[in-house]
């Protein structure tokens, strides 16, 4: 992963930013970037024209000449309603565009984060402080073509307001130079802005993860039961502090360099003014050049201003550009990295794990150590063991979530990393702790785990019968055809049971997986109902005579007594391996957890 985000503004990565923000218009809606690249520079040029037409006016009134005074004022109201018409278009189209724009971006940040092959990301707090500042700066990406524009405008201005005021008097010329301080004065000052707000990146994290905590509704009961808003919203109020401190020293250290530079032009003005009045009372200067250069003073110092703030627009959207183009560089890195090309051959085959070692990014010691068990295709395996022990962690590797430290997992004698990611992926199925809620329709809720049959309805039925929940279509509005989630008007909310159900069916969507993983699928549910349930997953084993490889995670060693292996992690290591049976005769850890939990029944 690349080092932070330099910010500096080098014509490599300034030609790279462009480029992205053009093509981003043009895949958009190419006509109004079409009509807002052509029509931004006509309204800068008008600006120049009416300058002139004002010369011409006033010399001609000198000299009594009427023809010169009507071209003058033709030439002035041609350009205004060019003026006006062009930047009526412009306006228009920039704010459609921005929308637009904005979108394709959303939707590709959003494909690229999703398309990253690997969770490890999610435990490196530089990736995360990155991607917040994609998302916090994200809506203006879609308004930096029309800024890219904005700032070929304001230079053609420039340019015109420079030469004509040379056509004066060259010595005009250090007005200009006089303008470059405050220029460099707010690019400092944007960049020390930016540095502030990057390095500001974890508590504006965290103070926005606390917002979110109290106004989800996930968090609001026990948010009411220990009385905690309060404290939160304290916390929320220092952490306010610890990003806005920094943020406004500089903002000030800013507004006090550029307030220095427009004295400095201020002071310059005056200069040229004075100038061109001695030389026209010498005769050197007519009226009208004295009138020009007045006109054009004005105007250079609406361009600087001008280009002030389009240079600090553009700088924090190459700023931005550069967060999207390193999601873009490392998405593109990880893709390609570590998978090999090969089919997994389907089911029937046995997974093997061969002195499996994995440490979390981070972490001090394994949180899998030198694990080597083999799991037969077609088996049902059990994983049981303590809160910590490493069975998710076990699950995760299986689904290629993290890459092994060391040692490795094969399937038909070959390292699974050497198959194809998305192949191995589309030969899977599972059901996480934490599983999606999806507002969706309750048969594509159940359909997205196989998604070319998310329309399927008697596969639909099919899954929520193997998952225990046959009987839900019926208990609800529209059947599978219910709206589901209370953030839909007339959508119907489910219980935290019913929704890990649903899980529990999208991992019975795929047809003949080589890997069903099914961790805690039934924490939410009663010990009987998980017991269903694993029968449930466990006849369809062994009547599909597919060679599907079903693992199941589960606390509640009742259910998964008549698993074909069960498999006890403690500490991150194997314990034991084998069947009920042979645990119970060996005596060890699992006869003794084992009696704790029949006891535990017992008695209730
Ligand atoms: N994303 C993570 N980053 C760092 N450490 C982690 C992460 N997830 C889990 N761990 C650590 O790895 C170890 C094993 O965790 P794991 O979730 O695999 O345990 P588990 O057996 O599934 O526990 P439980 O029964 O509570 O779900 C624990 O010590 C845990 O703190």
């Amino acid at each position: 992963m690349s080092e932070l985000v330099d910010d500096r503004m080098t014509p490599r990565k300034l030609g790279r930013s462009t480029a992205l923000l053009i093509a981003a218009a043009f895949r958009a809606d190419p006509r109004k970037a079409l009509l807002v690249l052509v029509l931004t520079p006509v309204s800068g040029a008008t600006a120049a024209v009416t300058a002139i037409g004002l010369r011409l006016m006033v010399d001609s009134a000198t000299a009594a000449d009427l023809a010169g005074m009507m071209s003058a004022a033709a030439l002035m109201a041609g350009a205004l309603v060019v003026a006006f018409l062009a930047s009526t278009l412009v306006a228009e189209a920039r704010i459609q565009l921005q929308l637009r724009v904005g979108l394709v971006l959303d939707q590709r940040i959003m494909t690229l984060c999703g398309s990253l092959p690997q969770l490890d990301h999610h435990e490196n707090p530089a990736y995360q402080d990155r991607l917040d500042l994609l998302r916090n700066h994200r809506q203006g990406l879609g308004g930096a073509f029309g800024i890219i524009v904005e700032n070929a405008r304001t230079l053609i201005t420039f340019g015109l307001t420079v030469s004509l005021l040379m056509s004066v008097r060259p010595e005009l010329l250090f007005l200009v130079l006089l303008a470059l301080p405050t220029v460099l004065a707010v690019r400092r000052g944007e960049r020390a802005t930016a540095q502030a707000e990057e390095t500001t990146t974890e508590p504006n994290r965290l103070r926005k993860s606390l917002f979110a905590l109290v106004t989800s509704p996930l968090s609001a009961k026990e948010i009411r039961v220990y009385g905690l808003q309060g404290e939160l919203a304290e916390r929320h109020r220092d952490l306010q502090e610890q990003v806005d401190g920094p943020k406004r020293r500089a903002e000030w250290r800013s507004t006090l360099w550029t307030s220095g530079g427009w004295t400095l032009f201020g002071l310059g003005f005056a200069g040229a003014l004075y100038l061109v009045v001695s030389a026209a009372l010498q005769g050197k200067a007519t009226p009208g050049d004295v009138v020009l250069t007045l006109s054009l003073g004005s105007q250079l110092t609406s361009n600087v201003s001008g280009m002030i703030t389009m240079l600090s627009f553009l700088q924090r959207s190459v700023r931005t550009v550069g967060y999207y183009l390193w999601l873009d560089d490392h998405a593109k890195a990880v893709a390609t990295a570590g998978n090999g090309s090969a089919v997994p051959p389907p089911p029937g085959h046995d997974l093997v794990l061969d002195r499996l070692t994995f440490r979390y990014p981070g972490a001090a010691r394994p949180n899998l150590d030198n694990l080597s068990l083999r799991l037969p295709a077609g088996s049902t395996v059990a994983i049981v063991g303590e809160n910590g022990a490493g069975k998710t962690t076990l699950v995760k590797l299986l689904c290629q979530m993290y890459q092994p430290t060391s040692g490795r997992i094969t399937y038909a004698g070959r390292d699974i990393t050497d198959y194809d990611l998305q192949a191995w992926r589309s030969r899977t199925t599972a059901c996480f702790q934490d599983y999606l809620r999806p507002e969706f329709l309750l048969h594509e809720s159940v359909g997205l785990g196989d998604l070319p049959r998310i329309d399927d309805f008697p596969a639909a039925e099919r899954a929520l019968d193997r998952a225990g929940a046959s009987a839900l279509p019926g208990l609800l509005p529209h059947g599978l055809r219910t709206q589901l989630g209370a953030t839909f008007p007339g959508g119907t909310d489910l219980s935290g049971g019913q929704w890990q159900k649903l899980a529990m069916a999208r991992a019975g969507m795929r047809a003949a997986p080589l890997l069903r993983v099914l961790d805690e699928p039934a924490a939410n549910l009663d010990p009987a109902a998980e017991y269903e349930i694993f029968r449930s997953f466990q006849e369809t084993a062994a009547q599909s005579d597919e060679g599907t490889i079903t693992v199941f995670v589960s606390h509640r060693f009742a259910t998964v007594r008549s698993a074909d292996l069960i498999v006890v992690l403690d500490d991150c290591r194997i314990r034991e391996v084998g069947s009920h049976e042979e645990l119970m005769a060996a005596g060890d850890l699992y006869a003794t957890l084992y009696a704790l939990h029949a006891k535990g029944y017992q008695d209730q």
